[in-house]
């Protein structure tokens, strides 16, 4: 995919989306969490034991090209489709933002999340760099997080020891990884991953936290 561009309609309170549909107001986008960090720091992980935490809050199911992993279900760790699927999504405007990774194509897709966000619930996106920045540029209101590893070292041995990766797939991550990292002064917070029940429950802390006024603190 050439273009990474941002898809994201950046309306107002009162505003709608470029296909019309009715945006989220500025309230309720602040309780949008984005969780980014380099690829084996641990988000699936600790995003899965923010879901074991607080069932009520929404974990947004992304779009992408990637083939499944053995023991990923289509519909609950991502919808997979082909890349055909994944242009017209985005052509539609169906997807609140999107980017490749590493060779494949990734997208969160927009009218579920924005259901939750009217519904008063909290909403959570595990995604990458480039998609938290046009969050960030779109719906400046929502808390952007990233997960750091321990060490460099440490995050190598996550990443080559989950063993879902051939070693070009491994390199082209961790190449991510360091562009991602140089990255981290963009987010307003960065949680250290080093134990995933601790990392899960300070991540359910700041979400549940007046983030306002520890963006101002950080600022
Ligand atoms: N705090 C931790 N301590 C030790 N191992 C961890 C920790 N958190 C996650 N791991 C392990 O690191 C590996 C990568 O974790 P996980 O798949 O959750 O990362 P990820 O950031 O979601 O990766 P990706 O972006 O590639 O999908 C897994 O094998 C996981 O069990
Ligand atoms: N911009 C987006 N990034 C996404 C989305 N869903 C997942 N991701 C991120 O992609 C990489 C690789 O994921 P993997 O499952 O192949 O290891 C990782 O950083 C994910 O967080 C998305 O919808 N948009």
């Amino acid at each position: 995919m050439s273009d990474t561009g941002n898809h994201v309609a950046a309306a107002g309170d009162t505003g709608r989306a470029t296909h019309g549909e009715p945006v989220p107001g500025r309230s309720s986008r602040r309780r949008l969490t984005v969780v980014s960090g380099p690829s084996g720091v641990g988000k699936s992980s600790v995003v899965s034991e923010l879901r074991r935490l607080d069932p009520d809050i929404y974990f947004s199911v992304s779009v992408t090209t990637r083939a499944p992993r053995p023991g990923e279900v289509d519909g609950a760790h991502y919808h997979f489709i082909d890349r055909a699927m994944f242009d017209k999504m985005v052509a539609a405007g169906e997807l609140l933002e999107h980017a490749e990774f590493a060779g494949n194509c990734y997208g969160t897709p927009r009218e579920p999340v924005e259901r939750a966000l009217a519904e008063g619930r909290q909403a959570v996106l595990e995604i990458e760099l480039q998609g938290a920045r046009q969050v960030r540029a779109a719906m400046p209101e929502a808390r952007l997080v990233m997960l750091m590893p321990p060490s460099w070292e440490e995050l190598v041995g996550r990443l080559t020891g989950r063993g879902t990766e051939e070693e070009a797939a491994v390199k082209a991550r961790l190449a991510e990884a360091e562009r991602e990292l140089a990255a981290a002064g963009e987010f307003d917070v960065r949680v250290v991953n080093a134990d995933v029940r601790t990392a899960a429950g300070q991540l359910l802390d700041l979400m549940n936290t007046d983030f306002e006024s520890i963006r101002e603190h950080h600022e």
